[in-house]
């Protein structure tokens, strides 16, 4: 018999469906710290939000199971160091995440961000062109201005920096819109149907040089803390996007904001921050060619359920004895 303590507690619905899973698994849902205090000396898997006080009264503890996909908040010395596996809740977002930096994507490559503006102001005006003229009818074989202004994304590269679920499924949706993509990933080396070679680490620089869009999808880890500052945003195209999914910390706010205004880069899709909540009076507000969307890319119906069912799955392994569906690495922080 193995016995599982959740803390915080957890719903009567989502406890039940917990509870059917083995007669060989005993769960304490506990409703107060006092109890998970007494709970956890002698309980082998633990659901929920672990401290340093809990990990310290635990005597038998196999296995910590984080609510969250990222687990930079998570982590502590102690628990590193600790003997327990560690599972966190990645894989759950690959596809609203994926149609999040697609919409960006769209969104930049169709001036989409700034007609919206112009709209809530009964503007017309062809970005490129003049107001009121349909100046972008040039006649046969003539580029004109606004043609420029507009991508066409057959003719675009991005660039995913962290191809696992999420990132590949980025990759999978850009190569849908015919665009070239490549990746960098310390482990992942191919992204079937997409990417036939992911790259190493070393050639991020690469990636950032030939990418129209460059979309983060890492997490924050001691490695990726900071990895975009001034020197990256120089390495990449004057006409591209930054889009990040992954997590604040990756990207200096104060360097992208002073790309931004240089012309460094020619615009961003941010959904995390090195501060959240963005203070309001953040320049990166006023930006015309930046898209803030306050930390949601994760929001769908479908995304509750799929947590339930990895916290379900990862049970029966431990019980099972088989191996965690996302287990961490407690050094490296994913
Ligand atoms: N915006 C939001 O609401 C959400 C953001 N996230 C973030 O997205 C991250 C990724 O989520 P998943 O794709 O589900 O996780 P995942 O674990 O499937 O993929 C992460 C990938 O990043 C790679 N990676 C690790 N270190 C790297 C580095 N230094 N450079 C480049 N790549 C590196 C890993 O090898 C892995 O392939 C999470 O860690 C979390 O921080 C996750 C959920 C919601
Ligand atoms: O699980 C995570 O890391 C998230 O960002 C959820 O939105």
């Amino acid at each position: 018999m193995k016995k599982l303590l959740i803390y915080p507690a957890i719903d009567a619905r989502r406890l039940t469906r917990l509870e059917s899973i083995s007669n060989e698994l005993q769960v304490v849902n506990a409703q107060n710290l006092d109890e998970a205090l007494t709970e956890i000396k002698d309980a082998h898997a633990f659901f929920g939000k672990i401290t340093p006080e809990l990990l310290a009264a635990a005597e038998k503890l196999e296995w910590v199971q984080s609510p969250t996909a990222s687990l930079e908040h998570y982590i502590f010395p102690e628990l590193a160091d600790h003997p327990c596996q560690l599972t966190n809740m990645r894989g759950l977002f690959y596809d609203v995440i994926a149609d999040h930096v697609l919409g960006f994507v769209l969104c930049f490559a169709r001036n989409l961000h700034r007609y919206i503006r112009q709209q809530s102001h009964s503007v017309w005006q062809p970005i490129g062109g003049t107001a009121g003229k349909p100046d972008f009818v040039t006649g046969p074989g003539q580029v004109s201005e606004v043609d420029r202004s507009h991508m066409h994304l057959s003719d675009c590269t991005l660039g995913v920096v962290g191809a696992g679920s999420i990132g590949s499924e980025v990759c999978h949706r850009a190569a849908a819109f015919g665009m070239r993509v490549c990746a960098v990933d310390p482990l992942i080396r191919e992204v079937p149907g997409a990417v036939d070679e992911v790259w190493d680490l070393d050639r991020l620089k690469d990636l950032l040089t030939i990418s129209d869009f460059v979309v983060i999808a890492a997490p924050h880890t001691p490695q990726t803390e900071k990895l975009f500052r001034t020197p990256q945003f120089q390495q990449m195209k004057n006409s591209g996007y930054l889009i990040n999914i992954g997590r604040g910390a990756i990207v200096d706010l104060q360097d992208l904001t002073i790309a931004l205004q240089k012309g460094d880069i020619a615009g961003a899709g941010l959904d995390v921050f090195e501060v959240e909540p963005l203070p309001a009076d953040h320049p990166l507000w006023q930006m015309e060619n930046v898209i803030i969307t306050p930390h949601i890319a994760a929001a769908s119906t479908h995304v509750p359920e799929r947590h339930l069912e990895t916290l379900l799955e990862n049970i029966r392994c431990f019980i099972n004895g088989q191996p965690f569906i996302t287990l961490a690495n407690k050094q490296l922080w994913f």
